[in-house]
């Protein structure tokens, strides 16, 4: 029987307005969901729906005003700020839109760091970081600097990033929505490889139907709920 990867329990999240007369946007509203490991989900819905922050209370970044998250079966709220550091690197593994690599570092060392937080020695990081970059066929580019790589190239290192530490779930937000359709389309094939070869689960923020559909479930959020598309 597969396990319950992220879990949401009558989870709630709104923002207060800006003046005293905005009206609170309410983005979650009592979701409960569940991510099942090595699935693959697609989150999609307008602009300004909650796509975004739903992915951050997921993944912790964000605390929702009620309601639960679970990792597997633990309650992340149990946890203090050090504690939930810990988990996240060894749990889940996060895409953006936007690379976030550090400029100053080689594509091999922008990897190996997602390691040495985790607290793997330096030797042992670049060596397995080189074995994921090969993987996704960046293995010439492992001593470029991110301002010597294609957009592409870099998006792939951000996901080289994401997958060295061997994460039971990958929470990437528009992870190609800044690439031309055939990056795009190279980008997402190496998450769905991941998905299969090493099982983690993915829960992916796009404004592409197409790419969305290629999940094996389709979700689509507004007024604070999930509701099935496919
Ligand atoms: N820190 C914040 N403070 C106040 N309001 C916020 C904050 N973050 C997000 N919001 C509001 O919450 C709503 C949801 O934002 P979010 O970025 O999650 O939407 P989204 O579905 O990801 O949008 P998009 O598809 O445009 O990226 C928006 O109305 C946004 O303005």
């Amino acid at each position: 029987m597969s396990k319950v990867v992220i879990e949401t329990r009558k989870l709630s999240k709104a923002f207060k307005g800006i003046t005293a007369a905005d009206q609170a946007t309410r983005v979650i509203h009592e979701l409960d969901f569940k991510v099942m490991e090595g699935e693959t989900v697609a989150i999609v819905g307008a602009s300004g729906a909650g796509k975004s922050t739903l992915l951050h209370v997921l993944g912790g970044l964000e605390s929702p005003d009620s309601g639960q998250v679970l990792w597997g079966t633990e309650a992340i709220d149990q946890w203090s700020v050090r504690e939930l550091g810990f988990q996240r690197n060894k749990t889940l593994g996060f895409i953006y839109q936007f690379h976030h690599l550090l400029p100053e570092f080689s594509a091999l060392d922008n990897v190996a760091m997602a390691l040495r937080i985790g607290g793997t020695d330096k030797k042992q990081a670049r060596q397995r970081a080189a074995v994921v970059l090969e993987r996704l066929n960046l293995g010439h580019r492992l001593n470029h600097r991110p301002a010597e790589l294609s957009g592409g190239e870099r998006q792939r290192v951000a996901i080289a990033r994401a997958l060295v530490t061997q994460p039971k779930a990958i929470l990437a937000d528009e992870p190609t929505g800044n690439l031309d359709l055939e990056t795009a389309n190279q980008v997402f094939a190496s998450l769905i490889d991941n998905n299969r070869e090493a099982k983690a689960a993915l829960v992916m923020v796009t404004h592409s139907l197409e790419l969305a559909h290629r999940c094996e479930r389709v979700l689509s959020l507004s007024k604070g709920q999930l509701t099935v598309v496919k």
